[in-house]
């Protein structure tokens, strides 16, 4: 009962102090112009009203109010940014690329601030910097991870083969799962050493523990701004706020138990991500001055932070991509018969390589338009301003949050015509031999914090897309709508799942 008190009286403090907050901090300087909301909740809840699709919706704002929009969110000022003059601005101001931080951010995180994706400071350069080499040296969008990613090619093929083969009208189900179990079985072999096959029950537990994330994780309670010390006090303000560790543990346990293993059987050349971490852990242990030594930033919990991060932002991003451009390849038939005729006569009868790509030419524009209209990321990671700064002449306060909207940049109409049609060609010269490469377009976002994955998703996304159109004729059902390229919004635009008609190639 007293405890019921206190926690009520510590709540009403909390609003109070809050509306005041939001209040104080609307009449600071030359803020963004935008709407006004309520006290507390800002304008989260009118979004909507605007359109059901949040980036639509930030982009409609902006039509009112201009490519900088400001509103509240709950307690925090923040920030639409739209368009390409504005985006470009936002990403090259080092002082927009922090990340907020959320009681809700750190749950996959064990209450603290590691990992890769929310993460600031020397931290963060240090982490980002290793990461990004170690997996490079690894294979990380280079050639020598291709056969390991041919061999996974070729059991997708498989699969989709039997599916077609035992449909007697040859429809096979395109579920995200299709291509998400291939995509994280490759993150893993870089990470954690070891391609499991397919129906490994080991794969299967992974991806399951993934796929549970991404349909229970709540975005908007993300930004729910309770203080560490009263989740504390009172554990069930975590159930009424919708935080949910139990989303994590058994990833967290899953990568512990694993790094256990490597720890025990650890050779002299390091096998993978895990063993080059543990190495540069025991390298620092040894270095670093005794009272030092807690302080190192490579320890067991930032490792298996950092694996949890390129699987969340690593496998949805790019299964999604794979399974739009097949989607595109129903809708577009002209297309897909072009992109055949290109494989074929540049990759004979071997799979799609990583040589091949130069002389892929069309191939790379369908990648290009695939990765431009479905938006995969469209309003990339949530940014936060770690100094009072400017953007577009605006006053941009310390801690402002920041929703950079890339959809806007990647379907301005004011620069691609037709921007909803998938049209490849726009990508080459008009004799439609050379690629036209365009800064208007960034899929992977642009500067300090842009996509860490970038050169494996590039090349996994090349080589799947081009075996699997070089290996089947894609058709749309007959007698059916044409499957919806709307897509499904979340923490990333989905493609929805969908039914085609596939038909073995002989390339010719
Ligand atoms: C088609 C596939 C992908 C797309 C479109 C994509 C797009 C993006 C975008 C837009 C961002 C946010 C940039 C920003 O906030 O400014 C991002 C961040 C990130 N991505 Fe990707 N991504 C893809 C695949 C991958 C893969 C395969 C990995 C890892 C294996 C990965 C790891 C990351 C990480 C760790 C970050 C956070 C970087 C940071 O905060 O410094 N992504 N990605």
């Amino acid at each position: 009962m007293v405890a019921a008190i206190f926690l009520s009286l510590i709540l009403l403090a909390l609003v109070v102090v809050l509306f005041l907050f939001t209040q104080c901090r609307r009449r600071l300087g030359n803020i963004p112009p935008g709407p006004r909301g309520l006290p507390l909740v800002g304008y989260m809840p009118f979004l909507k009203k605007h359109d059901a699709k949040p980036y639509m919706a930030l982009l409609k704002l902006s039509q009112i109010y201009g490519p900088v929009t400001g509103f509240y969110m709950g307690p925090s000022f923040t920030v639409s940014v739209c368009g390409y003059e504005a985006v470009v601005e936002a990403l090259h101001n080092e002082d927009l690329n922090g990340r907020p931080d959320s009681a809700a951010r750190r749950e996959r995180t064990f209450g603290k601030r590691l990992g890769l994706m929310f993460i600031d400071g020397d931290f963060f350069r240090e982490q980002r910097r290793f990461t990004l080499r170690h997996l490079r040296d690894l294979g990380f969008g280079r050639t020598s991870a291709e056969d390991m990613i041919h061999e996974e090619i070729r059991e997708l093929i498989h699969v989709i083969s039997d599916q077609s083969t035992s449909d007697p009208d040859r429809i096979v189900d395109f579920k995200s799962g299709i291509f998400n179990r291939s995509v994280l079985n490759i993150l893993w072999a870089l990470i954690g050493g070891e391609r499991f096959s397919r129906d490994d029950a080991r794969l299967t537990s992974l991806m399951d523990m993934v796929d549970f994330f991404n349909r229970n994780f709540k975005p908007q309670s993300a930004n729910v701004a309770v203080p560490a010390f009263l989740l504390r006090m009172f554990p069930s303000l975590r159930k009424i706020i919708g935080l949910r560790n139990d989303i994590f543990e058994p990833l967290q346990n899953f990568m512990r138990s694993i790094i256990e293993e490597h720890a025990r059987s650890r050779e002299e050349i390091p096998r993978d991500f895990i063993d080059v971490y543990l190495k540069e852990m025991e390298k620092q242990q040894i270095e670093l001055p005794e009272d030092q030594k807690q302080s190192t930033s490579f320890h067991v919990e930032q490792l298996i932070s950092a694996i949890i991060d390129l699987f969340l932002a690593g496998s949805e991003t790019s299964s999604n991509a794979i399974g739009f451009a097949i989607l595109y390849m129903t809708h577009y038939p002209e297309v897909q018969r072009k992109m055949q005729a290109e494989l074929d006569q540049v990759c004979g009868d071997s799979l799609p390589s990583l040589s091949h790509r130069p002389n892929l030419v069309y191939t790379e524009a369908v990648l290009i338009e695939t990765l431009r209209l479905a938006n995969v990321a469209p309003l990339a990671l949530m940014h936060c301003a770690s100094k009072d700064t400017q953007l577009r002449g605006f006053d941009i306060p310390k801690t402002s949050l920041l929703l950079i909207n890339l959809y806007s940049v990647n379907m301005d109409e004011t620069y691609w015509t037709d921007p909803q049609v998938f049209r490849p060609e726009r990508h080459l010269d008009s004799d439609g031999i050379q690629l036209k490469k365009s800064e208007r377009l960034m899929p992977f976002g642009l500067g300090k914090r842009q996509c860490l994955g970038e050169p494996l998703a590039r090349n996994s996304f090349f080589l799947f897309t081009a075996a699997l159109v070089k290996a089947f004729q894609l058709e749309a059902v007959p007698d059916r709508p044409l499957p919806t390229l709307d897509p499904l919004t979340g923490v990333t635009n989905g493609y929805q799942g969908f039914q085609a008609i596939v038909t073995p190639r002989i390339s010719k």
